[in-house]
């Protein structure tokens, strides 16, 4: 079974607005809104590939359940913690360029971290865990790692998604794949990494501190991966973007989908960069047949 682990989800509030003016009266042409979260996206894109997996992580308030019904009459299973206060709700502003402000979202007490810590360790061998999103300010950076040490014990495979030191924390546990964006990994070494020749010198370095496979996402320009079978990149298809928010968890649901039934790496990169491709295609996340259509079109070519 999938697990996706979301501590902080968002109801994603996307607004068109056409020549955004900042300090003045602006009205949106459409608006939409959608159950989001790093974990929660990746959950919805299983499903749409359809792939069993469990939501677990923590809701609040109206927004909560919102959130909360919408997956569940997508017929995803969940186990939501509920916390004091309410789901955060992120802006996300399309307005020639994508604009998204990211609320902070409620704070989760002791109590509520023991109850998901219980969860955690009730996962079995051959499980995997997915560990998404930011972590709320008040809670440890190493919350992910500490998350990781209580499946050390069994063959669990933990993939990481988050950024700074939430996300170094877990590279010495193995995680069994980290996907940072290129800005992501930018930040991780403190440069400024522009293109693949520099994204594979810095995956390499994670590598040699202990992540098994690394997928360093570059928007329109696709992805690289590197592994111990070697370091391969992935050109993304070119096509007319509506939103791309979500995009990267959809790389990861797509890797996961095909990885949890053949275990061949390189396939799951290309049906990732699939999924992410048709979600940056589409105004919601990506549909099954978009993934299925484009997942032809993608070379995948070994570098090393
Ligand atoms: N403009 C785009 N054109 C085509 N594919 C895209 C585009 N933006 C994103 N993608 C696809 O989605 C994947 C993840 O996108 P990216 O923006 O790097 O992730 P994140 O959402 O984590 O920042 C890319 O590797 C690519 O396959
Ligand atoms: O947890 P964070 O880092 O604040 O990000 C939350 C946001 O990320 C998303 O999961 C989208 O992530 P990506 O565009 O990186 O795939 C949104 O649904 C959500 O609003």
């Amino acid at each position: 079974m999938i697990y996706t682990v979301t501590f902080n989800p968002a109801i994603d509030y996307v607004l068109e607005v056409e020549d955004f003016n900042l300090g003045n009266v602006n009205r949106s042409k459409d608006s939409y809104k959608y159950p989001g979260g790093k974990g929660i996206n990746i959950s919805r894109v299983l499903n749409i590939l359809e792939t069993d997996n469990q939501a677990l992580g923590f809701i609040g308030g109206f927004t909560g359940e919102y959130i909360n019904n919408y997956l569940r009459e997508l017929g995803i299973q969940t186990d939501f913690i509920s916390v004091e206060g309410d789901t955060r709700i992120n802006v996300k502003l399309k307005s020639g360029k994508e604009t998204e402000i990211n609320a902070p979202g409620p704070n989760i007490s002791e109590r509520d971290l023991e109850a998901l810590f219980n969860q955690i360790d009730q996962l079995k061998s051959k499980d995997f865990l997915v560990l998404a999103g930011n972590v709320q300010k008040t809670l440890p950076r190493d919350i992910y790692s500490r998350i990781q040490a209580r499946c050390m014990d069994k063959d669990i495979k933990v993939v990481v998604d988050t950024t700074g030191e939430a996300l170094i924390s877990t590279i010495k546990n193995k995680p069994f794949l980290i996907k940072p964006n290129h800005h992501e990994l930018s930040q991780i070494f403190d440069v400024e990494i522009e293109d693949r020749e520099q994204a594979i010198i810095y995956s390499k370095k994670l590598l040699e501190l202990g992540a098994q496979n690394i997928i360093v996402s570059m928007g329109g320009e696709g992805a690289v991966l590197v592994s111990q079978e070697g370091i391969y990149y992935g050109e993304a298809p070119k096509g007319i973007v509506r939103n791309s928010v979500g995009a990267g968890d959809s790389l990861i649901a797509g890797f996961l989908a095909k990885y949890s039934q053949s275990k061949d790496t390189i396939e799951s990169f290309r049906w990732g960069i699939a999924a992410g491709s048709a979600t940056a295609f589409s105004m919601d996340l990506c549909s099954k047949e978009e993934v299925e259509n484009l997942v032809k079109s993608i070379n995948i070519k070994k570098i090393n």
